[in-house]
C-alpha cells in the first residue's frame, strides 16, 4: 500500500509550460540585466551573486562588464547556475510587481493542488529557480497566488537535480521517509535520481510527446491523471 504524505514538483515542463520560462522569463532578464547590474550594482546581495557567477567561471578578477556578457551567454544557454538564477529572479521581481506577465500554469494544477492539500498532503517545490523565484512564480501565477498551498521551496543550493543525494537532503528536509514522498518531473534524469533516493515518481510528459513504450516511471499527461495510491 503506497502512503504518500507529500509531493515536490518541478515548475517547468511540470506545472507550467516550458515556453513560459523560455520566452517569456528568459527574454526579460536578458534584455534587463545590464540595466539592472549598472542600477543596483551596489547592493550586497547583487554584488554577492555577481562574485559567486565570476568564482564559478573562473573569472573572479574579470571585469564586471565581462561578467554580464557570461552571464547572457548563460541565459541562452539555460545553464542552471544558482548565481545566475538568483540574479534572474532579482530581475523578474520587477516584471511581475508591475504586471508585465503572469506565471503559467497548465488548467488543471491549481484546483489539483488545491485538492492535494484539501486532502491533507504538504506540497513543496524542487526547481532550477531561485527560492525566490519560485516563491515569485506561485505569488503571481495566472490562478492568483497559490504561496499558501506551499510549505516549502528547494532550489539548486540544496543540490543539482540531477544528483541522487539532492532528494536525500530534501527528504530529510521534509522529515518524510523518502517512501512516503512523490516528485513530479518532466525530466526524466531528474526522475532517475528521485528514485534512486527511493521516491515515488511521476513523469509529466505534457506537450504532445511521444508516451515511452517502457516508461522507467509511470508517466501522466496532466496532474489529474496523476494516481497517488495504488
Ligand atoms: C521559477 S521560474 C524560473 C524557472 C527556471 O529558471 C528554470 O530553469 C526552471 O527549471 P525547472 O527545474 O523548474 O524545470
Ligand atoms: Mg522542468
Amino acid at each position: 500500500m503506497i502512503e504518500i504524505r507529500a509531493i515536490v514538483t518541478d515548475i517547468e515542463g511540470t506545472t507550467s509550460s516550458i515556453s513560459f520560462v523560455r520566452d517569456v522569463l528568459f527574454p526579460y532578464a536578458r534584455k534587463r540585466l545590464p540595466a539592472f547590474v549598472e542600477t543596483h550594482g551596489d547592493k550586497p546581495e547583487l554584488q554577492h551573486w555577481l562574485h559567486e557567477a565570476a568564482r564559478e567561471a573562473g573569472l573572479v578578477e574579470a571585469p564586471r562588464q565581462d561578467i554580464i556578457e557570461l552571464l547572457l551567454q548563460w541565459i541562452d544557454q539555460d545553464r542552471k547556475s544558482t548565481a545566475l538564477k538568483a540574479l534572474q529572479g532579482m530581475i523578474w521581481q520587477e516584471g511581475y510587481a508591475a504586471g508585465d506577465y503572469r506565471a503559467h500554469l497548465y488548467p488543471e494544477v491549481a484546483a489539483r493542488l488545491r485538492d492535494w492539500r484539501a486532502d491533507g498532503l504538504r506540497l513543496y517545490v524542487y526547481s532550477s529557480g531561485s527560492v525566490p523565484a519560485q516563491k515569485l512564480f506561485f505569488r503571481y501565477s495566472e490562478a492568483g497566488d497559490l504561496t499558501p498551498l506551499f510549505a516549502g521551496y528547494f532550489d539548486t543550493e540544496t543540490g543539482p537535480k540531477r544528483e541522487t543525494e539532492s532528494y536525500r537532503r530534501i527528504a530529510d528536509a521534509i522529515d518524510e521517509q523518502p517512501r512516503h514522498l512523490l516528485f513530479l518531473s518532466d525530466i526524466v534524469e531528474e526522475l532517475d535520481a528521485a528514485k534512486a533516493a527511493g521516491f515515488h515518481t511521476g513523469w509529466l510528459i505534457r506537450e504532445q510527446q511521444p508516451m515511452p513504450d517502457a516508461a522507467r516511471h509511470p508517466v501522466y499527461a496532466d496532474f489529474d491523471a496523476i494516481t497517488l495510491s495504488s
